[in-house]
């Protein structure tokens, strides 16, 4: 209770969590200029805290590489999609690329204009699609021929053009997790460049989809160069292929993808500078518009989990750190077996110490890393876990049924309450114990 209580004081706060005063033995710990100790002790743990300043130097910097190319970043809401984090990108002219009609709320309400919006997915249905034409969204990116044909129907009933662009699987290896991977011909997304070819061939019978955009997107956390070329390189050349048959190309969107680093030494992501370098060359004869939808690149690295240790537990062979954050905040290392920074805000005068640092879910797979080395710590400490700014808060669920952790945004010694720690009532709320039985 006593932690409820504390998140229902923060409710829609905006704090100054002392960026200068020192707090007892541990000292401050800044990240944006605001001190960690006391925006965990104001907030409660486990929270999630998003730096507005990295976020807009990242936005800052693919702006700046994509410089004197006619493009539009469309930011893939679904790696963050809090809607603090959507307005910093709607106040930076970044758009949305979204996949879902919650989604899309979320981006409008953030002050994303529909006129900045792509739709993506290959699970549309009828109800996203009028709904998305409804507000006028700028694109859809088909998957299927039954979601073009689909497309034509429902714009056909609400009686106004769709623009559409056909998503390419261009069978390529984007040398990243299996299970992130989305360019290969096994996997559900996009449709063959043959396919393609024939929507593109039968694009004049159909009186209500522009047809007159290319879209790729090879999979996600990309580290290296090579997959992006091979896949831009293989769109490009069909892009050519369909001017000279008479099929004008007006937008590129080339997909998000770009990797960040999650251990240092060991990732090393493609500058965006590279990257950029790499689109200039491979559309050096494209006229139209290139669309981007990064998510990971903008939000992940910008982000941290803060948690605090319940117990230290020793087993036979390994000490295990229970902390108060669980594979329902962070579901990444449990999924991908994905490695995340684990920082313990202490003193510098603690003994080194090695732990499996897992959450209190009942499940083995409920660990956020194996046999750490890291400072020895005590029951109450607190940690942070880096670089979860991205698929962290949004891959969220109330497993069990542990309510979702706050969310804050950090911007120059201040903070935000943007989403405050669920209560146990609004967790369970909608629920009920059965009284009406229907039949059908
Ligand atoms: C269609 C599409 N665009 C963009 C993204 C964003 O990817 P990332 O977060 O790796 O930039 C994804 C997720 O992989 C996606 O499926
Ligand atoms: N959820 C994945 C990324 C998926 C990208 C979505 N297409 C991750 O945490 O790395």
């Amino acid at each position: 209770m006593q932690v409820i209580a504390k998140a229902q004081q923060a409710e829609g706060a905006v704090g100054q969590a002392g960026a200068s005063r020192g707090i007892g033995r541990e000292g401050p710990s800044l990240f944006d200029g605001v001190d960690l100790h006391a925006l965990a002790a104001q907030v409660s743990t486990p929270c999630h805290a998003y730096s507005a300043n990295a976020i807009r130097e990242r936005i800052a910097g693919l702006q700046s590489a994509f410089q004197g190319l006619d493009h539009r970043i469309c930011y893939a809401v679904k790696a963050n999609s809090n809607v603090a984090i959507l307005q910093l990108m709607a106040h930076h002219g970044v758009g949305a690329d979204i996949v879902s009609l919650g989604e899309l709320n979320r981006a409008l309400l953030a002050g994303i204009p529909a006129e900045h919006i792509v739709f993506s997915g290959v699970g549309k249905t009828t109800e996203e699609i009028a709904s998305a034409l409804a507000v006028g969204v700028w694109r859809f990116n088909v998957e299927s021929l039954d979601e073009l044909q689909l497309l034509q129907e429902v714009a056909q009933r609400h009686g106004v053009c769709a623009r559409a662009a056909a998503r390419i699987n261009p069978d390529v290896d984007a040398r990243t997790h299996e299970k992130i991977s989305t360019g290969k011909s096994e996997n559900k997304f996009g449709v063959s460049i043959d396919e393609a070819r024939r929507w593109f061939a039968n694009a004049g019978s159909m009186s209500n989809v522009l047809l007159d955009g290319l879209h790729a997107h090879i999979g996600s956390q990309i580290l290296e160069l090579e997959p992006f070329r091979e896949a831009l390189t293989r769109v490009e050349a069909f892009r050519r292929e369909l001017v000279d048959a008479g099929h004008p190309i007006a937008s590129v969107d080339i997909g998000g993808g770009l990797g960040v680093c999650y251990r240092k030494g060991v990732d090393h992501p493609i500058p965006a500078a590279e990257y950029a370098g790499l689109v200039r060359v491979v559309f050096a004869e494209f006229q139209g518009t290139l669309v981007l939808e990064p998510g990971r690149y903008l939000v992940a690295e910008a982000g941290i989990l803060l948690t605090r240790v319940i117990r230290v537990k020793p087993g036979v062979d390994r000490s295990f750190l229970v902390v108060d954050a669980a594979m329902n905040d962070l579901l990444r290392p449990s999924l991908y077996e994905a490695w995340h920074e684990i920082v313990p805000l202490v003193g510098g005068d603690r003994e080194p110490a090695r732990y499996d640092v897992v959450g209190p879910v009942c499940e083995t797979g409920d660990t956020f890393a194996r046999g750490r080395a890291m400072a020895r710590c005590e029951a109450g400490d607190l940690l942070s876990i880096g670089s979860t700014g991205a698929y962290g808060a949004s891959m969220a669920s109330t497993y069990n049924s542990r309510p979702l952790a706050a969310e804050v945004l950090l911007d120059d010694g201040r903070y935000a309450v943007i989403r405050r720690r669920q209560t146990m009532a609004e967790m369970i709320a909608g629920e009920q114990l059965p009284q009406v039985w229907n039949e059908t």
